[in-house]
């Protein structure tokens, strides 16, 4: 059977996120502090950073990030890291997401490290996220769940909770069944709301309830969106 038309092959949607990451690391100028995100579009802006480098370019340019599998990456390419302790302020981040709204909210978290991409996110003056054209979407939660960060304690009572606004919950599984945990130990929990026509009001109501230490609902942070698609790389700003 034929795959439908819009979908892409495995290497379409790498060349996009590669091109995408590519564009967006052509802000970043020398001596800038840069969050670096999570995932495979993420490890696409790594690897650029650590060419350019090599090339004698933006050398004094260091790095912070947002997962361990990050760092271990920057590190294994040369690429300089700091710490938020050390540089509280960063210039940039530049990240990937798992969907992207028309007024560029974005659900993030596919990867497990949206607590941390959240701090950087909001410690830096300006976000970058950069993505494929598959992850534009009419509304967050059309294609993906939200990843909701919970503390192991109490974690069945923020099922119910979270149950009783209307998900349907699951707590993520690491390969071999057991339960995934994040670099700060904690449980991911993927709650399937479907579309959603009101994220920022499921947002506040995420962010009272103690325990779900963060959510994967990012509004109004994005100062850029790069995508990369079909006909080419675009740059998007919120309206
Ligand atoms: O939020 C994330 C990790 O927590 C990633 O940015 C998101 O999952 C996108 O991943 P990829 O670039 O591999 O498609």
């Amino acid at each position: 059977m034929s795959p439908p038309i819009e979908s892409h092959s495995e290497s379409d949607s790498a060349r996009f996120k590669r091109q995408a990451a590519e564009h967006a690391v052509e802000a970043i100028q020398p001596g800038m502090v840069v969050g670096l995100g999570s995932g495979s579009t993420a490890a696409f802006v790594v690897r650029r950073l650590a060419e350019l480098r090599t090339e004698g370019r933006l050398r004094d340019v260091v790095g912070v990030p947002t997962s361990r599998a990050t760092e271990a990456l920057a590190l294994s390419l040369g690429v300089p890291l700091t710490t938020l302790e050390e540089r509280p302020v960063l210039d940039l981040a530049i990240d990937g997401a798992d969907e992207v709204d028309p007024r560029l909210g974005l659900i993030k978290g596919g990867g497990g490290a949206l607590l941390r991409e959240k701090i950087v996110a909001q410690a830096s003056r300006r976000l970058l996220i950069v993505v494929d054209e598959a992850k534009l979407s009419p509304r967050l939660g059309t294609r993906w769940p939200v990843p909701v960060d919970v503390l192991p304690f109490g974690w069945r009572s923020q099922v119910l909770f979270l149950e009783g606004l209307g998900a349907r919950v699951t707590r993520r599984e690491g390969p071999d069944g057991s339960p995934f945990l994040t670099d700060q130990g904690h449980f991911v929990l993927d709650c399937a709301w479907g579309p959603l026509d009101a994220p920022e009001a499921l947002a506040e109501r995420l962010a009272a309830r103690a325990g779900l230490v963060e959510h994967g609902l990012f509004l109004g942070l994005t100062s850029e969106l790069v995508v990369a698609g079909t006909r080419g790389i675009e740059v998007r700003r919120p309206g």
